[in-house]
């Protein structure tokens, strides 16, 4: 089977699953890709219709063993007609638990087929120097592996001449989902006097949480903790104050030491 072109597909504050998905798109290595950031609020403004022909990529971090609340409303509008899919899912080396099942029963409810399915590892968004979460995932080798991921999907295609050869793709998880959608609302940013207010912060918010005038002022209702604006400061004058989200920061960094590996389903 032929696929005329690629929409990357992805939501990523502090831009591990976008390391992912581009790796697997080198992979595949196609002539035409066409990227859909999910992550800015602009980009979850445009909408995606995808045609036979085409192969989405669809990447998306776990929040809370889930797929992000805001992430999910906005695949839900995709509109597919039987159009292959690869699901992936990041994660910070605690556990996907069920999101990837999540994430694939989503596009299929749009109209995708899934062929493909993935869960990789990304740098925890609450790790830091004094908490280190999986530090620097996806490393070299979580990027090898994308490729050939790539590779093996571009593979699996070729070797069919109509989806209604595949069979469905096993992944682990069951339903009702596990997990939690809802996620803390709660104050633990604290900003300190290095801060030049240069706006950086308030740019990367995935949510349009921080006054991009007065970087300590967050809307703490619309924070996703998702940490963009910790892990971007070019200053790094904000750090995380006594909360539960420094709370959990702590408690990953003790029990979730050994790293985890990559898993494709094909
Ligand atoms: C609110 C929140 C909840 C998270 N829940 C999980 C989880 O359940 N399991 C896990 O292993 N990682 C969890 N993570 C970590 C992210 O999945 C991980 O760091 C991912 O690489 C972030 O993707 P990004 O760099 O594209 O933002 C969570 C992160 C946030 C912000």
């Amino acid at each position: 089977m032929e696929i005329d072109s690629v929409k990357l597909v992805y939501f990523s504050p502090t831009e591990t699953t976008k390391a992912v998905a581009h790796g697997i798109a080198h992979g595949i290595d196609s002539s035409s890709i066409e990227l859909v950031d999910l992550t800015t609020p602009s980009g979850r403004e445009q909408s995606l219709l995808a045609a036979k022909d085409e192969l989405l990529v669809v990447a998306v971090p776990v929040y809370m063993g889930r797929v992000p609340a805001l992430a999910t409303e906005w695949l839900k509008t995709i509109k597919a007609d039987n159009t292959p899919a690869v699901c992936v899912v990041v994660y910070g080396n605690r556990a996907y638990d069920d999101a990837l099942l999540e994430l694939k029963d989503t596009v299929e409810k749009c109209g995708c087929i899934p062929i493909a399915c993935g869960a990789y590892i990304g740098e925890h968004s609450f790790s830091n120097s004094d908490t280190p979460i999986a530090e620097g995932r996806p490393d070299k080798a979580d990027v090898t592996h994308a490729e050939e991921f790539g590779r093996k999907i571009c593979e699996k295609l070729q070797a069919v001449s109509s989806l209604s050869q595949l069979s469905d793709v096993a992944v682990p998880g069951s339903y009702p989902y596990g997990g939690r959608t809802e996620l803390w609302s709660v104050d633990f940013i604290a900003v300190n006097s290095t801060c030049t207010q240069c706006g950086s912060c308030a740019d990367v918010c995935p949510v349009g949480a921080i006054d991009s005038q007065h970087s300590s002022i967050i809307n703490h209702e619309k924070c996703i903790t998702c940490c963009a604006c910790i892990k971007s400061c070019p200053q790094g004058a904000r750090t995380m104050k006594p909360s539960p989200v420094k709370e959990a920061s702590e408690r990953l960094n003790n029990l979730c030491k050994d790293p985890k590996q990559p898993e494709c389903f094909l």
